[in-house]
């Protein structure tokens, strides 16, 4: 059984189907990543699945049960874990701060600031992992406002894996970071696979073929495509609908 099981997924903004009829299946441990031309459905697919925006009709199983119809909080307590843009990081608190909210907000019914956090070691040592795991141990007493802008899409990296998911969810990690930080984030996930199954949206193509397990196309809301990334390149209906300029160009 997939971990993650999409059936008939289906959101239209007015008379726009942004995702329509969508079917998708995530093994456990894999990364799969999603391509797609702009404006496909890629950042909806993720909403969608995360519960952050409502589904029109459809079905998504997690883990043997279904998420339809779920707050984005059950999701999360399920094991389904998005990591978020960073204007969700306090930049005002320090980086072990940020992390360690996201523990509490797991852990407890209700989120209880941060005053009780300062006191909770297993709390702190728990966010020191996550901090650790992605490469920002060191940076841990620093404001959150103060980090470098790949250092804050490791933050948020580390602020998803302390929610101990089984399914984290990334909206393009890389966008906007120079080559440095891209490399590092790309070796931060590399590292990931095996232990937590990623659904990985990501624009950077060198990225997504190193790094994937599979990789499925979504064009006009609809996945055409699933397979390996030697599979996808020479996939004739990717070709056609997405990677052909660039793949004929390869060939040629
Ligand atoms: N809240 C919304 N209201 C109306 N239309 C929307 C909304 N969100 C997305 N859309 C439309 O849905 C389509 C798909 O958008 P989405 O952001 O999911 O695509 P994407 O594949 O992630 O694109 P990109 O690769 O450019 O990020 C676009 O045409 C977009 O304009």
């Amino acid at each position: 059984m997939s971990l993650l099981d999409v059936r008939g997924l289906r959101k239209a903004y007015g008379a726009l189907n942004v995702t329509d009829d969508l079917n998708l299946s995530v093994e456990k441990g894999e990364l799969h990543a999603i391509i797609g031309p702009n404006g496909a459905g890629k950042s909806t697919l993720i909403a969608q699945l995360s519960g952050q925006a409502g589904s029109d009709a459809g079905s998504v199983r997690f883990d043997g049960a279904e998420m339809m119809g779920q707050p984005m909080h059950a999701r999360v307590r399920a094991g389904m874990s998005r990591s978020f843009q960073i204007t969700s990081i306090l930049p005002g608190f320090t980086v072990l701060e940020n992390v360690a909210a996201a523990v509490q907000a797991r852990r407890g019914s209700s989120f209880r600031f941060f005053a009780p956090v300062a006191g909770e070691r297993a709390l702190n040592d728990t966010a020191m992992e996550a901090l650790a795991r992605v490469g920002i141990a060191e940076r841990a007493a620093m404001r959150a406002g103060s980090l470098s802008h790949g250092e804050k899409r490791q933050l948020e990296l580390a602020i998803a894996l302390a929610t101990a998911p089984k399914l984290l969810l990334l909206d393009e990690p890389l966008a906007g970071t120079s080559g440095q930080e891209a490399e590092r984030l790309v070796e931060v996930m590399r590292s990931l696979k095996g232990e937590v199954t990623l659904v990985l949206i990501e624009h950077d193509m060198d990225a997504v073929f190193s790094l994937a397990d599979r990789i499925s196309v979504l064009v006009y809301g609809r996945i055409i495509a699933t397979g390996r990334p030697d599979e996808v390149r020479t996939d004739p209906k990717v070709r056609a609908a997405y990677l052909g300029e660039e793949t004929a160009e390869e060939g040629a």
